[in-house]
């Protein structure tokens, strides 16, 4: 890497995490952007689409060339649907650049696991094997400056898995007990229509899809699997709900001893310590998606049930920031040596 700031690339700058890249990398004091990039809109200004970026950014959207990006930039974002990713990754590494992914289509360490639940063909294995699970907190420091391609964690499993894992780890729950119930503002399913996330299907609803079937269960049970040391099965259901950001993803397990809430607090305090962007909620307080919305900030509360012996996790995150853009910035933070929270200071937005 050259020059005193190090240059990066946005595939998919016109979606919703593309621009949510570009609102964090814009206060980056190590980063420039040199190139946001469209495979529908290149030539045109980004503001076309997007007039909260007039004057802001200002340079017209390039096209999808892996050479010619690599001829600007240092590290790429992809922040491209899955199966579109799969295509453009080999390109871009062959190209010589650091890639940073944010689909789904490089987490899944099987690839025949992967075309069971995305539906597409699998990336090479090789590549699956080189990909960098980077869920900041918990593998973080697999990330380092050789990482080539980082695979950014979907927005379910980063809210679930930094909310199970300290109780995993530590041997506190059941590995079989576990039961998510997820939901998730519309913003998750990107910026194109859809009947789903249409108005008028969605004002006043709330609506529950894919039970069983969606493709981030394999990727909670990857990481489940490998903290307990066994194969993790976990029931998880998602709903959509009328708001535009924000996931809660609400847990329940069974304890395996007498543990209270406080005991739970200490045990999440000790395990994120110094980690700045989860935060742990005092005994019997639960936090709320507006808590964390704009900012990359995880928060997680506890209650445990004496009569039932099990215990019931609450964690939110903003979907497009710590369950998309943030973490993948995060990650970029920690593959160059920074501070993980360069770029990442802001404050939730509230009300
Ligand atoms: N939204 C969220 O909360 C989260 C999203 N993700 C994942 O991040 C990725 C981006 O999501 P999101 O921003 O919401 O999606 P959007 O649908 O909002 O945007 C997708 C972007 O991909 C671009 N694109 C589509 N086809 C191609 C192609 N063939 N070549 C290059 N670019 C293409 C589109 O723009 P154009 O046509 O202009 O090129 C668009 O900018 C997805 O994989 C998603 O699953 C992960 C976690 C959370
Ligand atoms: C609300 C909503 O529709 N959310 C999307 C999140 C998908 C996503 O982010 O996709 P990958 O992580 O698999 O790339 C969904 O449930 O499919």
């Amino acid at each position: 890497m050259s020059g005193d700031k190090v240059k990066v690339a946005i595939v998919g700058s016109t979606g919703y995490g593309g621009v949510e890249l570009i609102r964090f990398l814009l206060g980056h004091p190590e980063v420039e952007i040199v190139s946001v990039i469209s495979a529908s809109s290149a030539g045109s200004p980004i503001s076309d689409g997007f007039p909260h970026l007039t004057d802001i950014v200002v340079q017209p959207l390039d096209g999808v060339d892996a050479e010619q990006i690599a001829a600007k930039a240092d590290v790429v974002f992809t922040a491209t649907p899955s199966g579109v990713s799969a295509k453009l990754v080999p390109d871009l590494l062959q190209a010589g650049l650091k890639v940073i992914d944010l689909s789904g289509d490089f987490r899944l360490k099987d690839g025949a696991v992967y075309e069971e639940w995305y539906k597409h063909e699998a990336p090479e294995d090789n590549l699956l094997k080189q990909a960098v699970y980077g869920l900041c907190e918990i593998n973080g420091d697999e990330v380092t400056r050789s990482s080539g391609l980082i695979s950014n964690p979907g927005c379910y499993p980063t809210a679930t898995l930094l909310g199970l894992i300290p109780a995993l780890s530590a041997g506190w729950i059941d590995p079989q007990s576990i039961i998510i119930d997820a939901k998730s503002g519309v913003s998750g399913a990107g910026r194109g229509t859809s009947l789903m996330t249409h108005y008028g299907e969605i004002n006043e609803n709330l609506k529950v899809y894919k039970i069983n079937k969606h493709q981030h269960i394999p990727e909670i049970e990857q990481s489940l699997s490998a903290v307990a040391g066994e194969q993790v099965t976990v029931t998880f259901t998602t709903h959509l709900v009328p708001m535009t950001r924000g996931i809660m993803s609400t847990m329940y397990a069974s304890l395996k001893g007498e543990y209270t809430e406080a005991d739970l607090v200490e045990l999440y305090q000790q395990y994120y310590e110094g980690r700045k962007f989860v935060r742990v909620r005092e005994a019997g307080k639960w936090p709320a998606t507006k808590e964390v919305l704009g900012s990359n900030y995880c928060d997680i509360g506890f209650a445990v049930d004496p009569r039932t012996k099990r215990v019931t996790i609450v964690s939110v995150i903003d979907n497009v920031v710590k369950g998309a853009a943030g973490q993948a910035i995060q990650n970029l933070n920690i593959m160059m040596g920074w501070d993980e929270t360069t770029g990442l200071n802001l404050s939730p937005v509230y009300p």
